[in-house]
């Protein structure tokens, strides 16, 4: 019996103290760990070593994923994920633990059912939409990433008595730049799943800016791009020419999936990793993912993640409700 860890998806800060935590524990608990390099494609191209302490010295505090990730074509195929099983034989790994979103737990499920090699999934994405979990890991260190430039940007907005328009990433949901905008103290959020009244909002700031407001910071999600949302362009020409002040466009892009992993990340790590391992030693039978609610840690079916889409708080979104009119 052994035991391998692999990263998958859009990488995150907090894969890599959790691949340390793989290491150790399993090491304490006399068992030998593996590492699978670059995700699933990895797997099929049998890039897979038997880890050792050097491996994982001094990884801590590094972002990303040092035994890097993919996005992989090749593993919706059974023919290659054939290829990855027997690559798994050959070092007698018959448990994984997965590091990713929904899509690299579904791809797991499917080589359970194909081969029946267990595993835990460790919900990891920035974007915090993973539905069955209140936290992904990474979500922290991203958010801790837009808070400085956010902090900083509006420095320079209030300079130049100028607007700004700060994108953050999140895919369709505005998670990242709901909880920026509410802890930024931004003025105006527009995210896919809050409806806004831009004239209501275009009011409120020539009224402010009348009453001696310095600068105004917008946060906006990406997922307004593909929606029917105003997107970061779109709010730009709205402030310089209905609101009236000049503005310049902030995209934080992919700053915000690297940087070194925040205490909480780090912490969040070790736990998730040590409970999977637990669960999967446990278990003779597994294909679960391991989620976070009310301070607890939990595993539920993969069918019970892709059973319905992420949604974000009421709670959280009343709290920004007064940034969209
Ligand atoms: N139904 C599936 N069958 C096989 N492989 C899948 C399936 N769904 C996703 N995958 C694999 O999982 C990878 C990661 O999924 P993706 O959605 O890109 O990222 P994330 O894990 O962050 O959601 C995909 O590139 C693909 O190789
Ligand atoms: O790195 P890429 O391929 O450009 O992907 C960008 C996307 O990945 C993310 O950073 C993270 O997404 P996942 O964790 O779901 O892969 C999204 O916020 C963003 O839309």
């Amino acid at each position: 019996m052994a035991i391998a860890i692999l990263t998958s998806g859009g990488d995150c800060a907090g894969m890599n103290p959790a691949i340390k935590q793989f290491v150790d524990y399993c090491f304490s608990k006399n068992i030998q760990p593996y590492l699978i390099y670059d995700g699933l494609e990895g797997l099929i191209d049998g890039d897979i070593k038997k880890a050792s302490y050097e491996d994982v010295a001094g990884m801590m505090h590094q972002g990303g994923t040092m035994i890097r990730s993919s996005r992989s074509k090749r593993f919706f195929e059974y023919e290659y994920r054939k290829i990855a099983y027997e690559n798994l034989q050959k070092h007698g790994i018959d448990k994984l633990i997965i590091l990713g979103g929904d899509g690299s737990f579904r791809a797991l499920d499917q080589f359970y059912k194909d081969f029946g090699v267990n595993f835990v999934g460790i919900p990891s994405t920035i974007d915090n939409d993973i539905f069955g979990t209140e936290y992904c890991l990474g979500v922290d260190t991203a958010l801790n990433i837009i808070r400085e430039a956010t902090d900083a940007v509006r420095d320079t907005s209030a300079s130049f008595k100028r607007a700004c328009v700060i994108e953050t990433m999140g895919r369709d949901c505005g998670y990242l730049a709901l909880v920026s905008a509410i802890t930024c103290g931004a003025e105006v959020c527009i995210i896919p799943e809050l409806e806004y009244d831009l004239d209501k909002i275009g009011k409120r700031l020539k009224e402010e800016l009348k009453n001696g407001r310095k600068y105004i910071v917008c946060i906006v999600a990406e997922g307004c791009n593909s929606q029917v949302c105003t997107n970061t362009n779109g709010l730009v020409k709205w402030l310089e020419e209905d609101v009236g002040i000049e503005t310049r466009a902030t995209i934080l892009g992919h700053v915000q999936r690297g940087g070194n992993p925040t205490v909480y990340d780090r912490l969040m790590a070790s736990e998730f990793a040590t409970y999977a391992i637990d669960k999967i030693l446990d278990d003779e039978k597994c294909n679960h993912v391991i989620v976070y609610n009310k301070s607890e840690f939990q595993f539920v079916s993969i069918d019970y993640v892709n059973s319905q889409k992420y949604e974000i708080k009421k709670e959280l979104l009343d709290l920004a409700r007064r940034l969209i009119n």
